[in-house]
């Protein structure tokens, strides 16, 4: 294969808790990785896990002036460990779904005519309507939702035109609620951005479309005419349409980078931007996923989503325009008790190490000799259930367990609903079945035994973590126009890219 040393291409994930970033070079090799974690590197926005969760215990937002201050300091990191702007042929990104982003009236100038001299935290001080997006974990949204399905006929009805029943989450009754509460901002908006189409939007110096995938996350896009449906746009909030604007194609190529970051970090003139998507999205495009296999993202939030070629949409579960294949969809199944529930019960019964954590799930048996639990710290999506139940061998309800068989309960408990999710959706596990994994998580090898083993099925995952970046940094690299489900799966002779697990044999 042809070396292009002087090419590279970047994928950017602006997630929940951090934003990070992959280059790789013209042969998909990663060349430059980086992140800024968003409590810890930006302390002053007071964030907890990248967000804020507010007195009712429901409403979760973010800062958007923490996302553009992540993007002035990533930058800054980059040129400070030496990378090389004027190698990026292109930029791609994704974006925690579901969340938006409300830009004042008149800011789309201002947009174009950023001074290099100045980061762009303090340009954009005054760019937006709203300072505290909305974000996925949010879920005050109920009678938005219950408004929403009924206006269109009820919840199958709406899974039939959005993809999905209306969730608290999704950007429709988010932004329902917006004009409900606060008219003032509303009215002072001129465009509503997801994340993903907010980040391209920075890059672009100019308000980015947002794509067909990580649309269908909003309840308000019809997704077999990939159009806004006009009932939905109705039982939103008024003049809702012209706030969007039309959406576009995952795999769009928008635009040249704007000029303030080629005066201000030498990138060239014509890097392009491609369309940027969800996190999820990315992650199918980085796992080079195929039809047949299940991706599991275990991030914050826990997501299992597969490549589908005949959508059937249900009451439970996603259905999205998929990001590399434009006749395809992606069916996705999102969990809130993920990540931060592990944390809880990792500081709990293991001191607060992964090292400990990962012991007690080697030194007990698969199966935990009957033990199981469900850990649901917060509303959980499916089901919509709070609470903690723990069941012994003889399916009695208990209110304890020793630490190690806790531990086990909880990720085996975990992974048990995805499978059972994963086939209520219509998936089968057949001899042949490759089960993907991402996410910050992954990295965990006793965490992923216990995942083959549920799964009875090979896991696989790749040495960069992160696939919604490195999704990203293929799709920038192919002009967004590509079938890396198809040319560049994962097979066996590939495997030693990958780190392979197998179930554990039964004795
Ligand atoms: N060794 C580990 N074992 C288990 N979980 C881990 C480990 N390292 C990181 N994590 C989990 O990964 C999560 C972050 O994943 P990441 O994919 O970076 O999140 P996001 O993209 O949503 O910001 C953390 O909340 C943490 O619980
Ligand atoms: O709500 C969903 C998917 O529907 C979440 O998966 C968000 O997209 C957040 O992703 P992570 O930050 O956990 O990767």
């Amino acid at each position: 294969m042809t070396t292009l040393t002087n090419s590279c291409y970047l994928g950017f994930d602006f997630s929940t808790q951090q934003l990070k970033v992959v280059a790789i070079d013209g042969n998909l090799q990663v060349i430059h990785q980086n992140n800024v974690q968003f409590d810890s590197d930006l302390p002053a926005f007071r964030t907890q896990g990248g967000v804020h969760v507010h007195g009712d215990g429901l409403t979760v937002t973010s800062p958007v002036h923490m996302w553009v201050k992540a993007l002035d300091l990533i930058l800054e990191k980059m040129k400070n460990a030496g990378f090389d702007f004027s190698c990026v042929k292109a930029i791609s990104g994704s974006g925690q779904q579901h969340g938006s982003v409300y830009w004042k009236n008149g800011t789309r100038t201002s947009l174009q005519l950023l001074d290099p001299d100045r980061d762009l935290h303090s340009l954009l001080q005054v760019f937006f309507a709203v300072l505290d997006s909305p974000v996925w974990m949010d879920s005050s949204t109920v009678k938005q939702c219950q408004y929403l399905e009924s206006a269109v006929g009820g919840a199958q009805q709406l899974a039939d035109i959005t993809g999905s029943r209306a969730y608290e989450r999704f950007t429709s009754s988010q932004i329902a609620k917006i004009h409900q509460l606060q008219p003032n901002k509303y009215n002072e908006t001129e465009r509503i951005s997801l994340v993903s189409s907010f980040a391209a939007s920075l890059f672009l110096g100019d308000y980015a479309a947002i794509d067909y995938s990580d649309g269908s996350g909003m309840n308000l896009m019809d997704i077999f005419t990939k159009q806004w449906s006009l009932p939905c746009l109705k039982a939103t909030a008024p003049m809702l349409a012209a706030k969007l604007c039309d959406p576009t194609p995952s795999t769009a190529l928008l635009g040249s980078i704007s000029s303030y970051f080629v005066k201000r970090f030498g990138f060239p003139e014509h890097c392009k931007v491609v369309a940027f998507t969800g996190d999820n999205p990315g992650s199918l495009a980085g796992m080079r996923l195929q039809e047949g296999d299940i991706a599991v993202s275990l991030g914050t939030s826990d997501t299992v989503f597969l490549w589908i070629t005949e959508p059937r949409p249900a009451v439970e579960g996603h259905i999205f325009c998929n990001p590399v294949d434009c006749s395809s969809y992606m069916a996705l199944i999102c969990y809130k008790n993920g990540s931060l529930t592990r944390e809880r019960i990792r500081n709990e019964c293991s001191g607060g190490s992964w090292e400990s954590f990962s012991s007690a799930l080697w030194s007990t048996p698969m199966g935990n000799n009957g033990s199981i639990g469900i850990y649901f710290d917060v509303v959980e999506i499916i089901p919509p259930a709070i609470g903690i139940y723990r069941f012994d061998q003889h399916d009695k309800r208990v209110d304890a367990f020793t630490r190690e068989v806790e531990i086990r309960a909880l990720v085996e408990g975990q992974f048990l609903a995805k499978r059972v999710h994963a086939q209520k959706l219509g998936y089968r596990i057949i001899p042949g079945t490759k089960v993907l994994a991402t996410g910050g998580a992954s990295s965990n090898k006793a965490i992923l035994q216990v995942l083959s083993d549920v799964f009875n099925a090979p896991v696989y995952t790749i040495d960069v973590a992160n696939s919604a970046c490195l999704g990203s940094a293929f799709r920038a690299m192919h002009d967004g126009i590509l079938l890396l489900g198809k040319c560049h799966a994962i097979s066996e002779e590939a495997a030693d890219a990958y780190v392979l697990l197998t179930p554990t044999p039964f004795i």
